[in-house]
This record gives C-alpha cells, structure tokens and sequence, in this order.
C-alpha cells in the first residue's frame, strides 16, 4: 500500500515538475509578447508623432539632434580642450545637443560607450549646477577625482564628505556662492536628506539647476540587475523641478526597465537613444574546460603571461567565493599578480584590493559576480570566465568589463558540461532561471555560429557583422559530426529502469553507469562509436537542451543536487525518431586562410615609458588614477605623434592635460628619441621598431597584432 502512494506520489511530483517546464516555456513567451507589444505600441506612437510632427515642420527640426546648434563650438572645445576627447562616439553629440535644447532624455549605451560625457560636458556648457545621481560610492569617487583632474569643479555630498566641503556645497547651493558645477549624491540623499531637498529647490528657485542625471538608471526597476530601493523615489526630482532637462543613463537594454524606468522617472516624452549592443573591440572565445583543476588554471596562466606581460589589467570570475581564493592563491604561485574579491570580504580588504588594481598595481582581479557595477576601470584588456555565467544577459555585463575604452580587449570562458548542474542548483528557483542558464550553456556547445550573433539574438537587435572578433569567426572549428540516436537511447531506457527502481542520477553518476552499459551492449559492435567521458557529458547536456532530459532538483540540509531525469521528450529518443547529432570538436580548423586577433599590438617601449609617468604623475597629482592623466588611446597617439614641444602635445589632448603634464611629456620623448638612436639615425620609428624589435625577442611566444595574419599550425592558442 505504502508503495502504491509513493509510486504514485513520484508520478504526480514527475507531472508536476512537467507542468512547471511548460509554464516557464509560456511565461518565457509571454515576456516575449509583451516586449514585442511595447514596442509595437511605441512605434505607433511614434508613427502618430511624427504625423503630427509632418504638419509642423518647426519640429521636425527640432527633433534633428545632429544639425547645427549655437554651441557647437563651445561644445567642440570643452570636449577637446577640458576633456582631452577628439572626436565624439556613436549617439554622444545627439544626445548632448537634446539635453542642451532642455529636452528629457533616455540614453541607452553600452558599457564603455561613453555615457559619462553626455551629461558632464552639457553640465560644463551650462550654467548653473548639474546633479548627478549614482549609485555607488566608488564610482562617484572617481568620477570626482577624474573631473577634479581636469579642472572641472565638481563635488560629492556622500557619508565621506567632510563638514567643510558640505558648507561650502550647501552654501554653492544655497547662494550660488563659490564655484561648483557638478555635484554628485547617491539616491538616499534624495529619499533621506530633507535638509539636502531644500537647499536644492533653492538652488533651483535661483534658477541654479542645470539639469539633473541619474546614472545606472536601470538601478529603479525592479526587473534590472542592480535594483536599489532608494532610485524608486528619484520620480520625485521630475516632480519638484519639472523645467529643468533630466538625462536618465543606462547600459541594460531590455524594453521592460526602459518603460519601467520612464514611468518612474516621470520623463514619458524623453528623447530617446538607443545604441547597439555590440561591442565591437571585444574578441569572444569560448575554450574545452579541463576537468583537472590545475591544467585550468596552468591554461590561464600561460595566457596571462605570454598575451599580457605587461601588467595589463584583467579580471577572472569564478563560481563561487571558495574557488576566487583557490584560484587567486595557484596564479599567484604562477608568478601572476593576482588577488581575489568577494562578499565576504570586509569592506576596506576589498576596497583595499580593487584600488591597488585600479592603480595597475596588481593585475588580475579574481571575484565573484560581487566584482560589478563599481568597476570604472576603462583599460581592462581582458575578462576570463573560469565557470559559466547565470545568463547571456549577465554573461555580456560580466565580459563588458573589458575594453572600455574602446581598445581590442578578449572575453574568455571556459566551459564544461561538468559545471551546469553548479549553476543550475543555484538559478533553478528564479523565474525563467533555467531558461536563461540553457540560453548561455547553448552559446557555450555552439562550434559553428557567431558568439556576436548570439547577443544580438538575444537582445533583439539586428544582425552585424562580427568582423571576425570571435573564435568561431576568426578560425572556426574543425568539426567530428557522430551519429549518437543510439546513445541517446540508451541514456533514455537507463534513466527510465532507474526511474522504475525509485533510483536517480546525477550526471557524473549516469555517465559512469552508460559507460558500463555501453560496454556490455556495444562489446563487437562497431557501428556504435565508442564515447568519451566528457563527450557523454556533451550528449547529456544537449540532451536537457532537447527537452528529451530535464534536471530535477532535491534539496538537502548541506546543499541542493541535480539530477538527470526524463523529459517531455523522451518518448521521440527511445524509438530513434530523431537522430541525434553530437559535434565533437577536433582542434581549431588550420586552413582557415584569415585569421584576425584581437590583442593590440604590444606597447612600444616609448609607451612603456608613458605608462610609468602617467603612473608617477597620478601619484604626483592628489592619488588619481593612472588613466585619468592619460588614456590608453592618448598614450598611443603620443608615441605614434612624438610631439616635441607643448603646443603640439596640446594638439593631441587638449589644453587642460597639456599645461598639467605637457613638459614632462615633451621631455620624456626627446630623451627616448635621443638615447634610442646611438647611430644618429634621426628616423623616430626606426628608433620604435628596433626597440619593439628587442622587446619581441624577448617575448616568449609570437609577437600578435591587430592585423589580419595568415593561419599556420604553430599560431594555435
Ligand atoms: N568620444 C570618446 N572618445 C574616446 N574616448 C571616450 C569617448 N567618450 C568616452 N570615452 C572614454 O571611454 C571610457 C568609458 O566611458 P564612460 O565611463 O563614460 O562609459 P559608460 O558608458 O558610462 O560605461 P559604463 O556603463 O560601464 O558605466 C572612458 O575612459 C572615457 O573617457
Ligand atoms: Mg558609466
């Protein structure tokens, strides 16, 4: 009798769970609809817009954010001269001129696409003070050092603010006495600090308030990452100060927090811009995971040294807190300038580490997904994933570390099938959390398609060209196709006799099962091709993506385990209705003609040399941050340019940088031409080459490029 209940008890809890597969497949396609509902509605919109906008033609060039403004040439030269930025990114001036027109606007922009100008040089041209809202102290931090920096008047009002800086800020705000431009305050000031709220309406009253900012925007929904109670009432800036142009900034491109976001921020006519996803200077890898721990990470340590021997900044997430500290501990024993961080840190251990590496005084950061929305570091060359992500979504924040400034930068991770079931205990219970793993674990098998491809797919965005900054672009795989219909069968009746006997399995212990029955069924048979360890794995994982496996999940007092059970579609396995394809990987495909890498062309000595001095002068200059004295992408023109007086520095980063670094600049160069050239060759780049020349003698490995560079077995990672 008792059987009988449990026997039926597990086929109910078995429907059960199948009944849960399906909803999540509907919910999945509701959010779907909904977006597509949204945006087809705010087409409509927009259609009704621009009709009514046809008859007034006065609008219609007002709406045209690229044309001429009258200060244009004002803008040309802060950008230039304060900023050091010589010409503007994709949607930058658009955007600057909406706001400068006094319209609302919602930026969407990816990670590094510049968002920071968009509302700091506006907050420059005008005047008045600007108020930024940002949600981290750390990024505020360095927004004000970079802006200080540059002579910018800009001030914060957080918990580390002294009692003379808060007068003298609620005096600026109050009188408009003192100079300030800029202020910077995280979202409790607006919800907490009614003495703040009432010095600002003053500072409006005066008609002081240029414009308001509210940065990493998509901290007010609740459908975002990051959400933080305190930005829900951030509505009220638009409500008190309905005049005055608010600029709402934001990397997360799903519609739903941009509606969500709008709603809150109560800007519903904003101005809208809306850039790619795509982030073009990123090369994507995915690599076979090794299931011995040290050959990981020996992988990753031959990487760091031979592709980034020059202290380029990196930084490798790891699964969990245990394994950041492993991992950290065995690439330090590799010689690797390495530290871990995560949330169980105290907070000064882990500012502690994330300012010695924003310092470029340690190399490699390895954290948690805890290592996140702070990092403003914008010459990270490359992001290693040494386990999965959670999602594509938190995949292309997590890898859009790298490469900020624009420069070609490497996201690596490393994946095996062996680390699904780590990931899927943990995301089993989020709404659609399963869903979102197999979408990144499918990006992880895929041998053929575009990783690129992928995150276009995903957020809904046309396709584009990949240029070849992706393995499966650049050199592609050579690809074994085995027939596995009969594997899959047989995983299929095991899992369906372990089921009868009340048994279950978890992935590693079903692939060690199959290997016994294989061997007992395939004995003399050749037509079966005989599978490895981890190919059977590959089989199981592709099989859960079928539908014709599912994980089932069990809870106990230490942990959660996962299981590998039978699925909707077990039924089409078992009587090998469809054939089952497994792609088993052979190597990197070596007669691929074109191959193109994404590592710059390693610094030259000269900018080496600027490196060290934008590291003194950081320290000379109040502790700032090496790439707020000059970017990577200065240093470069400076090496490639060698200006040798002042004015000419001043012609390749602005007046403010010049005048501050502009003779120790000059003087470095002219000592590097002249020691560099013993024979009296007055040739500059003759004096780079030879050097770049000895510096590739020394390398251990090729010397790679940005260039396109014919394929040859030796050039293999
Ligand atoms: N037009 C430009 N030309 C060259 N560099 C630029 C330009 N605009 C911005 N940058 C540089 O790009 C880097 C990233 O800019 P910024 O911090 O504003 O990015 P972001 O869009 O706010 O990214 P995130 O979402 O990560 O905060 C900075 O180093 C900045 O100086
Ligand atoms: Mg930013």
């Amino acid at each position: 009798m008792e059987n009988d209940v449990v026997g039926e008890l597990l086929c109910v809890e078995a429907e059960l769970q199948d009944v849960q597969d399906q909803i999540n497949i509907l919910l999945d396609h509701q959010e779907r609809l909904y977006r597509k509902q949204s945006e087809l509605k705010a087409l409509l919109e927009e259609c009704k817009t621009s009709e009514n906008e046809a008859n007034n033609n006065a609008s219609i060039a007002a709406e045209d954010w690229s044309g001429n403004f009258e200060w244009d040439s004002r803008a040309d030269d802060i950008r230039f001269n304060v900023f050091g930025i010589s010409s503007y990114r994709a949607n930058q001036r658009e955007i600057v001129n909406a706001v400068m027109s006094g319209r609302d606007v919602l930026v969407i922009m990816a990670a590094g696409g510049g968002k920071s100008l968009c509302y700091q040089l506006p907050a420059v041209l005008c005047n008045g003070v600007a108020l930024v809202v940002s949600p981290l102290l750390s990024l505020i931090q360095d927004q004000v050092m970079g802006l200080t920096a540059l002579g910018i008047p800009a001030y914060m009002l957080t918990s580390t603010t002294s009692k003379e800086d808060e007068k003298f800020i609620y005096k600026a705000l109050d009188k408009g006495e003192g100079e300030m431009k800029i202020l910077y305050v995280t979202p409790e000031k607006i919800s907490k600090s009614k003495r703040f709220m009432s010095k600002l309406e003053k500072c409006h009253n005066g008609g002081r308030l240029s414009l308001v900012a509210i940065d990493e925007a998509h901290c007010c929904s609740q459908w975002g990452h990051d959400f933080r109670p305190d930005y829900k009432n951030l509505g009220i800036l638009k409500v008190q100060f309905p005049n005055v142009p608010m600029i709402a900034l934001t990397a997360t491109a799903t519609y739903k927090v941009q509606t969500d976001l709008m709603e809150m921020l109560h800007i519903p006519k904003c101005v809208k811009f809306v850039s790619t996803v795509n982030r073009p200077n990123l090369f994507y890898k995915v690599l076979e995971k090794s299931s011995v721990a040290k050959v990981v990470i020996d992988e990753i340590a031959d990487f760091i040294r031979q592709s980034y021997p020059n202290n380029e900044s990196g930084i490798v997430y790891c699964f969990s807190r245990k394994e950041c500290e492993q991992v950290a501990k065995e690439l330090q024993e590799r010689g690797i300038s390495a530290d871990y961080y995560h949330a169980d840190m105290d907070v000064t251990a882990r500012e502690k580490v994330h300012l010695r590496w924003s310092k470029n005084k340690l190399q490699v950061i390895i954290g948690t997904v805890a290592f996140g929305m702070g990092i403003n570091k914008p010459d990270v060359r490359f992001v290693i994933h040494h386990s999965l992500s959670k999602s594509m979504e938190t995949y292309y924040q997590e890898s859009g570390r790298a490469g900020r400034d624009g420069l070609p930068s490497e996201c690596l991770l490393y994946f095996r099938p062996g680390d699904v079931p780590r990931q899927s205990t943990m995301v089993f219970y989020e709404n659609s959390g399963l869903q979102n793993l197999y979408d990144i674990v499918r990006y992880c098998q895929s041998k053929r398609n575009c990783r690129r491809g992928a995150f276009f797919q995903h957020f809904g965005e046309p396709l584009q060209d990949c240029n070849g900054m992706c393995d499966n672009c650049a050199y592609g795989h050579e690809i074994k196709e085995v027939d596995t219909t009969y594997h899959a069968k047989v995983i299929v009746s095991l899992l369906r006799d372990m089921q009868d006997n009340e048994q279950r399995a978890t992935m590693l212990q079903l692939v060690d099962r199959l290997k016994v029955k294989m061997k007992k069924l395939g004995g003399s048979n050749n037509s079966v091709p005989d599978l490895k360890k981890d190919e059977l794995e590959q089989l199981i994982i592709q099989l859960i993506l079928d539908r014709v496996l599912k994980e089932e999940f069990q809870h106990t007092a230490y942990a959660t385990n996962a299981y590998v059970a039978l699925g909707p579609l077990w039924k089409l396995a078992l009587q090998g209705k469809r054939p089952v394809v497994l792609e088993i990987c052979m190597g990197w495909r070596s007669n691929s003609s074109i191959r193109k890498d994404a590592r710059h062309s390693q610094a030259s000595g000269l900018e080496m040399k600027l490196d060290e001095l934008r590291k003194e002068l950081s320290s000379t200059h109040g502790g700032i941050f090496p790439h707020a004295v000059l970017s990577s992408q200065q240093i470069s023109i400076l090496s490639t340019q060698k200006p040798t007086s002042i004015a000419q520095v001043e012609k390749l980063i602005g007046k403010v940088k010049a005048e501050k670094y502009g003779s120790r600049i000059v003087d470095l160069i002219q000592q590097y031409v002249k020691l560099g050239q013993p024979d009296g060759d007055t040739s500059n780049s003759s004096v780079a080459e030879a050097s770049e020349q000895n510096r590739a003698n020394k390398r251990p490995r090729k010397n790679k490029t940005l260039v396109l560079i014919e394929s040859s077995e030796d050039d293999e990672e």
